[in-house]
């Protein structure tokens, strides 16, 4: 509960940067509606996606837009300067003198040209209707939807049963990457079809660099440890619903997710190749809550929508209080595990493991 309330209190002191974008609409108010003629209507349009821009654009575009209406409505700057320690009104004198005696029209047509640069941002924010299932396309192993605020990474290889093949795990960091950036408030990964993911791609191992197994080991482990580094330092809620069974690394991945969700007919094989079932993994600490599998999507997205109307802000501090104490030390254990991994996956035992799995339907 401490660190929930000292999260919280911390994002309520992130506030001041959003009063200041919805502070935008107040100026426009105040605006001197004869000195529009010729540009008006393009004026107040502009003016009027300003009001809808729900990210903000940032400082310094905020004061070239203020500077602009300013010009725009008002002529030349012809206000005292603010005292130094008067920060935010110096701020904007600084950009509406810099304007010097830059014509009415011509800043009006400067204010719309900068309001329609913003407009992918507007497309995101207001264009979008709000449960509009948004597609990202270039992923060939993945499905990654943005919808209620939800950034969805589905692994879509469910006749090889989600392995994780070279070009998935460079795609997984990749989607991860964008929904760090993107407006979603959560993020979850789950699997198309039965598995949720049957772990590494066993036939990674098959194909030999001129190098020799050795650099293909070698490249192995580089490959890992970046995955692995993204899922730690991950800033938003990273949930995990897990549709069926998983294997090797999907299920060691699960303790760096903020949430694990499993249907009851996920089943995870760990150290001794034994399988867990949902719940003994759910006694464990690995699974969060386990559903009966005949209501485990309704009950668990009904769940997820509910986070995402969270304070996002609220959301990322919290994480980043409680992960970063652990940070270092997990990306310690990640480069440690990797190099004894590069060792292991020279070892006898490991290339008969694949050998025999890859040669029961004959594929060598
Ligand atoms: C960068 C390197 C990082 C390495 C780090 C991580 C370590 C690990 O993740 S180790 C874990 C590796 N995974 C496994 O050992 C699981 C192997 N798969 C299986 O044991 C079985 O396929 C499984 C129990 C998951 C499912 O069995 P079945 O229900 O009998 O289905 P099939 O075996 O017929 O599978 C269907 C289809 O998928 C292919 N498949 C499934 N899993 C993998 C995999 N991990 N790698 C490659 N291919 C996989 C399987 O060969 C079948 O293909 P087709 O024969 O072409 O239909």
């Amino acid at each position: 509960m401490a660190m929930a309330y000292l999260a919280w209190r911390l994002a309520r002191r992130s506030c001041p940067s959003s009063l200041q974008v919805t502070s935008f609409p107040v100026v426009q108010l105040h605006m001197n509606r004869t000195a529009m003629r010729a540009s008006q209507k393009d004026f107040e349009n502009s003016m009027n996606q300003v009001k809808l821009l729900k990210k903000d654009p940032g400082n310094e575009v905020k004061l070239k837009l203020y500077a602009l209406y300013k010009q725009a409505t008002e002529g030349p700057c012809n206000m005292p300067k603010p005292g130094v320690f008067d920060l935010i009104n110096k701020a904007k004198w600084d950009a509406w003198n810099a304007l010097g005696s830059l014509p009415k029209e011509a800043a009006r047509q400067n204010y719309v040209d900068l309001v329609s640069s913003l407009s992918p941002s507007l497309e995101s924010s207001s264009q979008v209707e709000p449960g509009t299932d948004r597609k990202s396309t270039g992923f060939e192993t993945l499905v990654v939807t943005s919808e209620d605020g939800i950034t969805k990474i589905m692994f879509n290889r469910p006749k090889k049963k989600n392995a994780i093949n070279t070009e998935m795990y460079h795609e997984i960091m990749r989607a991860l990457k964008a929904a760090s950036k993107d407006d979603s408030i959560i993020t979850v990964l789950t699997g198309n079809g039965d598995y949720y993911s049957s772990g590494n791609d066993l036939t990674n191992f098959t194909d030999i660099p001129p190098g020799g197994v050795e650099e293909k080991a070698k490249n192995n482990a580089v490959l890992l440890r970046e995955f692995v580094g993204c899922f730690i330092d991950f800033p938003k809620p990273l949930i995990a619903v897990v549709n069926g069974p998983a294997v090797g690394i999907s299920v060691t991945l699960l303790g760096l997710f903020d949430a694990v969700y499993a249907s009851d007919r996920a089943t995870e094989m760990l150290i001794f190749g034994k399988k867990l079932t949902a719940g003994e993994a759910c006694a464990q600490g690995l699974v969060t809550e386990v559903f009966p599998d005949s209501t485990f999507q309704k009950e668990v997205w009904t769940r997820l929508k509910a986070f995402a109307k969270l304070p996002p802000n609220a959301l990322r501090i919290s994480k980043e209080v409680i992960r970063k104490r652990e940070r270092e030390k997990l990306h310690a254990v990640n480069a440690e595990e990797c190099n004894v991994l590069q060792g292991r996956w020279l070892s006898d035992e490991c290339t008969n493991a694949v050998v025999n799995f890859l040669s029961r339907k004959s594929k060598l």
